[in-house]
């Protein structure tokens, strides 16, 4: 309860605040260009991410912490990890990868139920607009798991 209260109590009223944020999703989704798109405002070139990258990321008087992490299955499990003190996640889905859409939104549930993200906000980000039949944001949105 201490702990809880400093906390909230330095987020309400400090001039500085922190904020932590945790890019997820399936590997080739787009989260590594997303986080180096943020944090240096241009597209880089990317390689897939062993184990995770993390920057600093100044938006007027908030300091985001933006952690992008690997999203081959076999750094899925270890997602959680990263979890304890976030404020948002953001689960980036490659909406032309048809065939692993399922496959993202089970994903996304097992991160939405996790003990650490109860308080935090979720954005979904549609990525990879840009290629011609991509489905739309409505579109992986509505996307049922089982038909
Ligand atoms: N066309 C298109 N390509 C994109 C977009 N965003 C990312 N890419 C490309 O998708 C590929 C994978 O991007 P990354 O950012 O490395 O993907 P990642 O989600 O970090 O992948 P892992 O690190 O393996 O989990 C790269 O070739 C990017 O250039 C986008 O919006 N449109
Ligand atoms: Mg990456």
């Amino acid at each position: 309860m201490g702990i809880w209260a400093s906390r909230a109590w330095r987020r309400a009223f400090s001039s500085d605040q922190q904020c932590k944020i945790v890019i997820v999703g399936l590997n080739n989704a787009g989260k590594t260009t997303i986080l180096y798109n943020l944090h240096l405002g241009q597209v880089v070139m990317t390689q897939p991410t062993i184990g995770s990258n993390v920057e600093e990321v100044k938006h007027e008087n908030i300091t985001f912490q933006v952690w992008d992490l690997g999203g081959q299955e076999v750094f899925r499990a270890n997602w959680a990890t990263y979890f304890e003190d976030t404020d948002a996640i953001i689960f980036v889905v490659d909406s032309n990868d048809q065939e692993n859409l399922v496959l993202a939104k089970m994903e996304l549930f097992n991160v939405v139920l996790h003990e650490d993200l109860k308080h935090a906000c979720l954005l979904v980000f549609a990525n990879k607009q840009d290629i011609q039949g991509s489905r739309n944001a409505g579109e992986v949105f509505r996307l049922r798991v089982c038909s």
